[in-house]
């Protein structure tokens, strides 16, 4: 089989407080390269690597990690809803094969996601059931986290499950890398918020678009520097990207979550949909990162990167 990965950072924000035309030219032209990149490779199944915003998974049972056998997006800023195309029987599959391997994966039979899955599938792909999917849910705001090495265990895991298809897989993480968006947190949340997060009662539409204009003008004041969000680390997202690039996926291992946190800001855990995808993808042989873009965005609260890579041995 073949192989090949991609990250790609999205954010609530993108087309409702956009930076200045360069800079949205200059990602434009990179993730322009990726959709290349993806339509080259042709994928017949895409294992997608997401986070929640609190959509889909709540504290009334918070998973590390979960995957989808069968996934509904909810259209949250103005992101597609409806059901993705998920590969039931690959999903299925993958699944038994990692269980099988050691790793505690919980599975989803009918998943509810946000724009976190569905942004790099309509960037990318042009929509939501446009190729076969399988959704994975990586954990990146919900504390308490667990340790990296057990992400990069999922995705060497799903990536030796993949390699039984003998199928072309893209290996797809979303998010990322520096960032401190409005995500709510739990400790010391008031109590109707907390229970919010502990429920998950579906918003009115009301409150979610209050929600969404919560952090369009939260986008607005970061880029003037008037707020407490922690900055992006553009020193920070670069050693991460040269970590995957030099394929030094055993350096995560000695990431710990306060560090990550402290460098990266509150959802600087989504690089973890960085590391499932290309710790999946070392898992089918040596890789090469054959395109890296990347950007401080303060307009979209982004370290944004996109990356791609491939197999050496295909390209
Ligand atoms: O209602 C809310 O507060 C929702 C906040 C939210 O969903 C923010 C998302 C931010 C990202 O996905 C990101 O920057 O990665
Ligand atoms: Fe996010």
């Amino acid at each position: 089989m073949i192989t090949a990965a991609v990250g790609l950072s999205h954010s609530p924000l993108i087309g409702k407080n956009d930076p200045a035309p360069d800079v949205l030219a200059a990602v434009d032209a990179a993730v322009d390269e990726a959709r290349a990149f993806v339509r080259a490779f042709d994928p017949e199944l895409v294992v997608l690597y997401a986070p929640d915003h609190y959509n889909g998974f709540f504290y009334k049972e918070m998973p590390p990690f979960c995957l989808a056998t069968e996934a509904n997006a909810v259209g949250d800023f103005g992101s597609a809803a409806g059901p993705l195309s998920v590969d039931t029987e690959a999903a299925r599959a993958i699944a038994r094969d990692v269980l099988d391997h050691g790793v505690d994966l919980t599975i989803s039979a009918r998943m509810t996601v946000d724009h976190g899955f569905v942004q790099p599938l309509e960037v990318l792909f042009g929509g939501i059931d446009r190729v076969p999917v399988v959704p994975v849910f990586v954990n990146g705001v919900a504390t308490p986290l667990g340790p990296v090495s057990r992400i990069r265990a999922l995705g060497t895991a799903i990536g030796e499950a993949a390699a039984e298809l003998d199928r072309r897989v893209l290996f797809l993480g979303s998010g990322g890398l520096s960032h401190d968006p409005p995500v709510p947190v739990l400790d010391g949340a008031p109590p109707r918020v907390a229970d919010a997060l502990i429920e998950g009662h579906p918003p009115t539409p009301e409150q979610r678009l209050r929600g969404e204009q919560r952090v369009i003008q939260a986008g607005r004041d970061y880029a003037a520097g008037s707020t407490a969000m922690i900055p992006i680390n553009p020193e920070w997202d670069n050693l991460v990207l040269d970590t995957l690039a030099g394929g030094r996926l055993e350096d995560v291992d000695g990431w710990s979550v306060e560090w990550m946190g402290a460098e990266g800001g509150g959802s600087a855990h989504e690089v973890r949909t960085w590391i499932a995808a290309f710790a999946s993808l070392a898992a089918t042989g040596k890789y090469r990162m054959t395109s890296r873009f990347y950007r401080a965005i303060p307009e979209w609260i982004a370290g944004f990167a996109v990356a791609t890579a491939t197999q050496e041995a295909t390209r």
